[in-house]
């Protein structure tokens, strides 16, 4: 029996957050999620998926010829069989990406891949989740992520980057507006306001493609 993964979808798009957001980016989308953030608009990937062996998934990827991958879901972390999927994809020679949301460990995560650990604020209904020791295994080549709800949401972010120096530990301190959630140009205007050493971002592919799945 060859390891397998449950899996949601794999699609090609553009990259619609993180540093290589605008990019061409094959998405491997895992099934489930121990989490259920208030937000979250991945809900259709918290159950249902197929079972799918490893050589199946790269060989589907490397249909693609993308560049760029991004491991996604649901929660990536919960299914073990990840660990050597992100080997194989990096080995395979793509820049590969895994987005998570550091409720799990992430130190057994391949060095070459980029983990985009979002930390969940109060407004996510997640926050007791967040695995802080996961802070210290942060490198430049990561990047961390605050999707942010509110005002108070944005002040506790800004006490987390200050307490974690987290715009030194990472590669990348991202702020991201929750959907239609808070005014993304207050949020801007935040940011530039209090002089943040972060990026601000929307998700590029709810501009283009509304929030269709497989985009
Ligand atoms: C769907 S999650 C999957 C990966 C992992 N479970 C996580 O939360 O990072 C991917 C990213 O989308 C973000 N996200 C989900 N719903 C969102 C929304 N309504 N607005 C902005 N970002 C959202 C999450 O916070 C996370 O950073
Ligand atoms: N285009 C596109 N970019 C993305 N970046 C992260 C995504 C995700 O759902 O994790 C995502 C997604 O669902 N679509
Ligand atoms: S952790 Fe990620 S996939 Fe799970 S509910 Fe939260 S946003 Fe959705
Ligand atoms: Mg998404």
């Amino acid at each position: 029996m060859q390891d397998t993964l449950r899996i949601t979808e794999v699609f090609y798009s553009l990259q619609g957050e993180t540093r290589t957001a605008g990019l061409p980016t094959v998405f491997v989308r895992l099934t489930g999620c121990p989490l259920r953030c208030q937000y979250c608009d991945s809900a259709y990937a918290f159950s249902g998926g197929t079972l799918r062996t490893l050589d199946d998934i790269l060989e589907q990827v490397a249909g693609f010829r993308p560049r760029y991958v991004c491991v996604t879901g649901g929660e990536p972390l919960a299914q073990p069989n990840v660990l050597p999927l992100l080997q194989r994809l990096c080995d395979a020679g793509y820049e590969v990406s895994l987005e998570t949301s550091g409720a799990l460990d992430i130190a057994r995560v391949d060095t070459r891949v980029s983990r985009v650990v979002d930390l969940k604020t109060p407004g996510s209904e997640e926050s007791h989740r967040n695995r802080y020791e996961n802070i210290e295994l942060l490198t430049r080549n990561d990047q961390v992520k605050f999707v942010i709800c509110s005002r108070e949401d944005y002040d506790w972010a800004v006490s987390k980057l200050i307490q974690y120096n987290l715009a030194e530990r990472a590669g990348e301190v991202l702020f991201s507006p929750s959907h239609h959630q808070v005014n993304a140009t207050d949020l801007a205007d935040w940011i530039v306001a209090d002089n943040l050493p972060v990026r601000f971002q929307l998700q590029l592919h709810k501009l283009l493609w509304n929030d269709e799945p497989g985009r």
